[in-house]
Parts: C-alpha cells; structure tokens; sequence
C-alpha cells in the first residue's frame, strides 16, 4: 500500500524508510527494491565479527539492503539491558558497515517530572559522542523520543518536544564536526492528528513512527505533513 502510493503521490524532499524485524528482511528488500521506500533494521550488534550466537551484524544487515539500524531505542535500553555506552559502540557498528544508525535517547517520565530530562539526553548522546568522535558523528541520525510518550497515545507538547530538540541541536554544536547535517526525528505517538504540528517545531527534521506506521494511510498522511511541512 506505501509502495503504490508513493511511487504515485511521492512526498518531494522526503526520506521514508521503513525499519522491519530481522526475519522479514529478505522479504521486505525484495518489496521495496528499487521502490522510494528505504529499509532498515530495528537493532544491530555491537560486534562486527564473532563468535556472538544470535546477534546480527552490521555487515548482515547490509547484505539485506539495510540503509538504517535503529539503536538503542528505549525498550532496548529498558529491556535488554543496553546502556548509554552499549549503544554508542551499536552506532560505531552500524556506521562501520555503511548504514546509518538511527540513535534513540529520551528521558523517562520519572526523569521529566525530576526536571533532568536535558541531563539525561547530553549523558546519553556524550555516550555516543565518546564511541563516535566529532567527525563520525555528523553520519548519524538522532531520535527524541520521551519514553513516556511512547505506544502512550500521549505525545510531547509542542514546547517540550522544542526544549528538546534546541538542547539536541545545541549539544550537536559543541560535539559534532557538521552539526547540522544530523538530522533530529521526534518520536513518540506520532499520528496524522498532530504530525503536521510537530513537524513546524523548530528542529523537527522528522519523525519515528511507531504504531501508526502499521497502518499505511496514517503512515502515509505522516509522510505527507513531513513533505509540507518542508521549509
Ligand atoms: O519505535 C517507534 C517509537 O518508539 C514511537 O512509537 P509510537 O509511535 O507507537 O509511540
């Protein structure tokens, strides 16, 4: 349904890549091959080569078409056990294999409320800055994403989500070599209702979607606000 669309609407100036589990890969290059829609992976090891039973290479997934890998989204932080160091060396990984890793941070709710959420984030991306250095780090794709807004239904105020993504940007001056070629997504219920509002925050290149990326005309509509919404 995304193919068909897009390929006939197109969303000018927009990059739209669709990030699927590892066992769907195969089948999702094959859908998308010389389509609009780039692929990429919800995660990466941190190892290049090994004996790590399980764990999918950087150089697997490029071998799949991948131009992305999600690293250390929340759940994988919450969940597995990856801490901010974890998931500078994914990036490194990532990177190294030629794609483009897509690099989550955000603050819990408990974090907000303590009000250390821009503490929280510039830990979180020194972590990735240390693995990284200021020259690798401009190839990277950066992710707010308020662990509370997440699979919520509650998205960030505006004024929340533009605290955020200044801190972000700022922090990028200080630690990036091009600072603005890191494209900064916001994440976190994301929906065709408030995807246009979001996308008019200063520093908003885009976004991650989660549940609403199932459904391909929300997913689309999203897509759309992100075209118009271009300066
Ligand atoms: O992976 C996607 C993000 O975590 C956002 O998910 P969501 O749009 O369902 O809140």
């Amino acid at each position: 349904a995304l193919l068909g669309e897009l390929a006939s609407s197109g969303v000018a100036g927009v990059e739209c890549a669709v990030c699927v589990p590892y066992p769907y890969l195969a089948q999702a290059r094959a859908l998308l091959d010389g389509g609009v829609l780039m692929l990429g992976a919800q995660d990466v090891s941190e190892y290049a080569v090994g004996a790590y039973t399980g764990e999918v290479s950087g150089a697997m997934l490029a071998e799949f078409g991948c131009r992305y890998a999600i690293v250390g989204h929340s759940e994988r932080r919450a969940l597995f056990g990856e801490d901010d160091a974890a998931v500078g060396r994914k990036a490194a990984a990532a990177l190294a294999a030629g794609l483009t890793p897509i690099v989550c941070v955000g603050e819990t709710l408990a974090e907000r409320e303590g009000g250390v959420t821009l503490a929280v984030l510039e830990r979180q991306l020194d972590a990735v800055a240390a693995v990284l250095g200021r020259e690798a780090l401009a190839g990277v794709v950066l992710a707010y994403e308020p662990v509370w807004a997440i699979g919520s239904g509650r998205s960030a105020s505006i004024g929340q989500v533009g605290e955020a993504h200044a801190g972000i940007r700022a922090w990028l001056r200080e630690h990036c070599a091009r600072p603005a070629d890191v494209p900064i997504l916001y994440g976190g219920s994301v929906k065709p209702e408030n995807a246009a509002e979001l996308f008019s925050v200063d520093e908003v290149d885009g976004g991650l979607i989660g549940g609403a990326s199932l459904v391909a005309n929300d997913f689309l509509a999203i897509c759309r606000a992100a075209a118009d919404a271009q300066p």
